[in-house]
């Protein structure tokens, strides 16, 4: 489903921020990227939809290299991948309903298949009731849920996930990872960067983590 071999990502500024990284997520699996603050966990989730490229090394996404895909072709790489951040990344201007939709509407679905995958995915994360509301009426975990349902409302292959809990408490965190769970089990790929570590502790899944840039474990 995804691999790197040995890829290391260099920004101007600040150096070689990742070293030689190597690892294979297999399709179904469901693993954690951790790691110290600056370690290089977002960076490598970046290399993914392409929002940074790689400085050496190839990162293949099913199979195929993707490091020099050409622009015009990586609006159909991201729509394999459901992206999840921090800090949600809403549109506050718009509701619920037409944030989750906001993926359908650029890939350009009719109207009515936009309505039944958007109400699909709002259920899935049981906010089917609260399509009519703005985010900012939503409590931090129902916001987190709608940017998780604009992820999967695509039905996407992958999904990757860069500190989706860190502004959540204990319990709102739990309960995104056992969405996180269900998804899973449904078949659902999933890497997910996390600080949270002993929420982690509670899934058996692989542990990649990065310590300055270089794979220390799990690859
Ligand atoms: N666009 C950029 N330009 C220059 N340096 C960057 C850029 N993005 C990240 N860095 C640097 O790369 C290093 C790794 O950052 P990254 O955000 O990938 O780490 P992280 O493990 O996700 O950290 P955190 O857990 O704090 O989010 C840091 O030293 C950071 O300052």
């Amino acid at each position: 489903m995804l691999q790197f071999i040995n890829v290391s990502k260099r920004y101007l500024d600040s150096g070689e921020v990742l070293s030689n990284i190597s690892f294979r997520l297999e399709q179904g699996e469901m693993a954690f990227l951790t790691g110290h603050s600056g370690a290089g966990k977002s960076t490598m989730l970046k290399l993914i939809p392409l929002i940074e490229r790689p400085t050496r090394g190839q990162v293949l996404f099913e199979g195929k290299p993707i490091n020099h895909l050409p622009k015009r072709q990586v609006p159909y790489l991201r729509r394999k991948l459901g992206l999840i951040f921090q800090d949600y990344r809403l549109l506050h201007d718009r509701t619920v309903f037409d944030n989750v939709a906001l993926p359908l509407q650029i890939a350009g679905y009719g109207q009515q298949e936009t309505a039944r995958r958007v109400r699909a995915a709002l259920d899935k994360v049981g906010l089917l009731r609260k399509e009519k509301r703005y985010p900012l009426a939503l409590s931090g975990g129902e916001q987190q849920r709608v940017g998780i349902a604009r992820a999967i409302v695509h039905k996407p292959s992958l999904i990757l996930a860069d500190e989706p809990t860190g502004n959540l408490d204990p319990e709102l965190s739990a309960e995104i990872m056992e969405l996180f769970r269900e998804f899973n089990q449904v078949g659902v790929t999933l890497l997910i960067a996390s600080h949270n570590l002993d929420l982690i502790s509670r899934f058996a899944c692989r542990n990649l983590k990065l310590h300055q840039g270089r794979l220390v474990e799990g690859g």
